[in-house]
């Protein structure tokens, strides 16, 4: 007859506890959960944070939690060490609660390795601290037979933890903000790399995710990059016990190509690969991204919505059948890596154009993140545009004028943009306002005056004696062009997204 490890009083506490550890730590419903474990204790967290700042503001209640987890713990392992059989569902709560524990007490080792590996110096010698962390472990799990683990088990935890560990700085290193949109980003990005059930992740899923693309749409200079890396160098990594490391380095598993930028041959050859002689310029054979990405690698493919149609067609075969061919070479070859693709381009209107593989696109969407516009990140209330700039001062003014240059960035912003500005090159454009700001205390914004652009467009017009409807049509696809979308297209003219749609293709 199974038995009871945690007091009557003490298990829904214990539950809720684990429930904490395996919810996803970036939506609202987790923070209800603390809220309610703690009562009146409960600190409210910061959502302002940007990277370097204490964790203490991310997670104030976290030293109670562990205070509580460990109490509780201790009396658990007691009783463990002397029932026959146990309750099952208080054995699961009792190791995710191990999990928690240890996890917290090896975090500032696990940083060491993050930090080391993402300054492209991983640190020699292997992970020096893998025993102190199987053994602190096992002085939880060793009270009972049923809580005993293998070796490789013990191993996976660690690599799971560590993995942990990567997407929680990834996510808050690369992406700044606290307005609601950047929240529901970050949200989703985690369960990019966890799946929303974190139990069933670290069951069964946690080698599979790389079966899965992930798709990243979004208006032009929204991020899209940076999600892709996020959740590329989150990818689970297995520690190896006879080597006594992780079996890649997890800092340069993330292989990036902008297929905008390449010819054809050179995006094949890239990503394919080639034999000698395949063309002119292969001068011995050549490993491609596909390959030497390896099983724990990604391959992102930005701009995706641009690649021709043969393209579409060799990328499709791949992930449909997991297997490629170098150019020029008839050997078929396994890829086991995971695919990433982004694109600022609307892919079901480019479908209905004609442009974009239906088929292609049903291969590439299993998992889709959008990345929001600034301009709906500026739109909710709080000080995002601040947070924002400041993050920027910092990088590129450095600690000592950082603060003064966002003081007067966020001042000229405020007296010459205003709240109506939108940013039509997002979160880029932010970037390059400051720089101006910095440089010659002000900054020409696009839509301020005639940009170049315009003016170009309006002498074209006379010249060519366009017609109104063909001067919105250029409008059009100019903006269709900035925002890739035709709803953002639609709102900006004010009109329905049928006649933004119908000016964006053409009207002549
Ligand atoms: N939420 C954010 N936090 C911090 N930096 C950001 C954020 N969003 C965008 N950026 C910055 O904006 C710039 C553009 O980002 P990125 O290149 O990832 O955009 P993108 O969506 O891939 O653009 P494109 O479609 O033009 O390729 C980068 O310098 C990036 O660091």
């Amino acid at each position: 007859m199974p038995q009871k490890i945690f007091s009557r009083d003490q298990w829904p506490l214990a539950q809720k506890l684990a429930a904490i550890v395996y919810s996803n730590p970036f939506e609202d419903e987790r923070w209800a959960l603390e809220r309610e474990v703690l009562g009146k204790d409960y600190q409210e967290r910061s959502r302002y944070v940007v990277p370097g700042e204490a964790e203490e503001l991310l997670a104030p209640n976290l030293k109670r939690r562990l205070g509580m987890a460990l109490e509780l713990m201790e009396a658990a392992r007691a009783r463990l060490a002397k029932v026959n059989e146990v309750v099952e569902a208080e054995r699961i709560v009792y190791e995710n609660l191990t999990h928690f524990l240890v996890y917290h007490e090896f975090m500032a080792r696990f940083d060491q390795l993050i930090e080391a590996s993402l300054s492209g110096k991983p640190l020699p010698g292997g992970v020096s601290f893998y025993y102190e962390y199987r053994d602190r472990q096992r002085y939880f799990f060793s009270a009972h037979a049923a809580t005993r683990f293998s070796p490789e088990q013990e191993s996976l935890y660690f690599a799971l933890y560590f993995q942990l560990r990567r997407a929680w700085l990834n996510i808050y290193r690369y992406l700044v903000g606290g307005s609601e949109a950047i929240c529901a980003l970050r949200a989703r990005i985690w369960n990019s790399c966890f799946t929303h059930d974190m139990r069933r992740y670290q069951r069964s899923l946690y080698n599979r995710m790389g079966d899965s693309v992930t798709l990243i749409t979004g208006p032009s200079g929204t991020g899209k990059e940076l999600v892709a890396r996020a959740v590329g160098m989150s990818r689970f990594v297995p520690f190896d016990l006879k080597a006594g490391k992780f079996a890649v380095d997890f800092g340069a598993a993330f292989y990036p190509l902008n297929l905008s930028a390449l010819s054809p041959t050179l995006i094949e050859s890239e990503l394919f690969g080639h034999r000698k002689g395949a063309f002119t310029g292969a001068l011995q054979d050549r490993e491609g991204y596909l390959e030497e990405c390896g099983q724990f690698g990604t391959v992102f493919l930005d701009e995706i919505g641009e690649t021709d149609a043969a393209i579409q067609v060799k990328l499709l075969r791949v992930l449909q059948t997991r297997q490629f061919q170098r150019l020029g070479d008839t050997n078929l070859r396994p890829f086991v890596g995971k695919v990433m693709a982004a694109t600022n381009r609307d892919l079901p209107e480019e479908i209905a154009a004609g442009t974009f593989r239906e088929d292609f696109y049903f291969r590439l969407c299993a998992d889709r993140i959008r990345t929001p516009s600034l301009r709906e990140v500026l739109s909710g209330k709080g000080r995002e545009l601040e947070l924002l700039v400041q993050h920027i001062s910092q990088k590129i003014a450095g600690p000592a004028d950082g603060e003064l240059l966002a003081e007067e960035a966020v001042a000229w912003i405020g007296k010459n943009l205003g709240h109506a500005y939108r940013w039509p090159g997002n979160f880029r454009e932010l970037e390059q306002c400051v720089r101006n700001i910095m440089i010659h205390g002000g900054y020409e914004a696009e839509d301020l005056g005639m940009s170049r652009g315009d003016a170009e467009r309006v002498q074209e017009a006379a010249e060519r004696a366009l017609t109104a409807n063909q001067m919105l049509s250029r409008y059009a696809q100019e903006l269709y062009r900035r925002c890739g979308s035709y709803e953002e297209t639609a709102r900006l003219m004010q009109v329905d997204r049928r006649t933004a749609k119908r000016y964006v293709v053409g009207v002549d």
